[in-house]
């Protein structure tokens, strides 16, 4: 198996081609990273936002439950904000798949990095899928489709229209009104290889306006340092949504009433 992006100094470079081809051959196992690091500043509460409950049960237990129940998820790791570790491991007790609870760092990249020093290991030929700890309600049809995706390409991204019209302002003015039939919204989770992450982060790393100018999520990171890895995006769901202002909660809980409501699924 190639590792396209981050190949080993020459002189390893066959021993470690070895390694990688007798590593092949073990099933390739998925691991679901639910990222918990942030503080919910936007929301505004007094602890972090992905404790608070909806429908009684916490929105982390939620996110790490809808991993634990898809069948494409062998293992779980939870990032949590610091100082907040024990309320993780209580929230992720009754799920069996989760297998670590670490720290967060200060930004979303910081903690998905932490989750790949947590993943240093694992072959590069393993998928990892980063969900958004703040998304509850990501399903199984959502989950299921980013791991098949990752059976061929490199990464995937989860995205739905935009139902708004979309402009760019710069100094209160527009500047731009890109045709929105074109334009998505991003869900997560976002997944790929662990190679192809591991290979963006690096270049990321080394390059001193990262810090500065990080993107917004993992995407953004293999698009701006890996611009030649193709993203696929699979459809995500307006239920999908990301906790993140006041107005959020009174959706979210209008989202589970509807779950033990007669005739539902869930
Ligand atoms: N240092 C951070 C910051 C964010 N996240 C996670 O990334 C997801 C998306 O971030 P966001 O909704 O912005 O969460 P917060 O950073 O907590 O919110 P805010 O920006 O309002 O403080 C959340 O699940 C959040 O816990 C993280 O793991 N580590
Ligand atoms: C990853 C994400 O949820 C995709 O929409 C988004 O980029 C996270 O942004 P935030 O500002 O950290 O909430």
């Amino acid at each position: 198996m190639e590792i396209p992006h981050r190949l080993p100094p020459l002189a390893t470079r066959d021993p470690q081609r070895r390694t990688v081809e007798f590593r092949a051959m073990r099933p390739m196992r998925t691991t679901a990273v639910v990222l918990a690091g942030g503080t919910g500043r936007r929301l505004g509460l007094e602890a972090p936002k992905q404790l608070a409950s909806v429908g009684g049960r916490s929105i982390l237990a939620r996110a790490i439950g809808a991993f634990d129940a898809a069948p494409q998820i062998d293992e779980i790791l939870v990032v949590m904000a610091p100082g907040h570790l024990a309320a993780a491991e209580l929230a992720a007790g009754p799920y069996a798949k989760v297998t670590a609870v670490i720290e967060g760092g200060a930004s979303r990249t910081d903690s998905t990095r932490r989750a790949l020093s947590a993943l240093e290991a694992r072959p590069d030929g393993e998928r990892v899928l980063f969900h958004d700890a703040a998304r509850p309600f990501v399903d199984g049809r959502i989950i299921a489709e980013c791991v098949a995706v990752l059976g061929d390409a490199e990464a995937v991204a989860v995205a739905v229209p935009s139902s708004d019209t979309v402009v760019v302002v710069e100094d209160g003015r527009i500047v731009e009104m890109p045709r929105r039939d074109s334009l998505r919204r991003f869900q997560t989770p976002q997944g790929f290889r662990l190679g192809t992450i591991r290979g963006a982060y690096e270049r990321a790393l080394a390059d001193p306006e990262f810090t500065r100018n990080a993107p917004t999520d993992d995407c953004g990171v293999v698009h701006r340092y890996l611009p030649g890895v193709p993203i696929v995006v699979v459809e995500g769901s307006e239920q999908n949504i990301k906790i993140t202002h006041p107005v959020d909660l009174i959706v979210a809980e209008q989202i589970t009433s509807r779950e033990n409501a007669p005739g539902s699924a869930d």
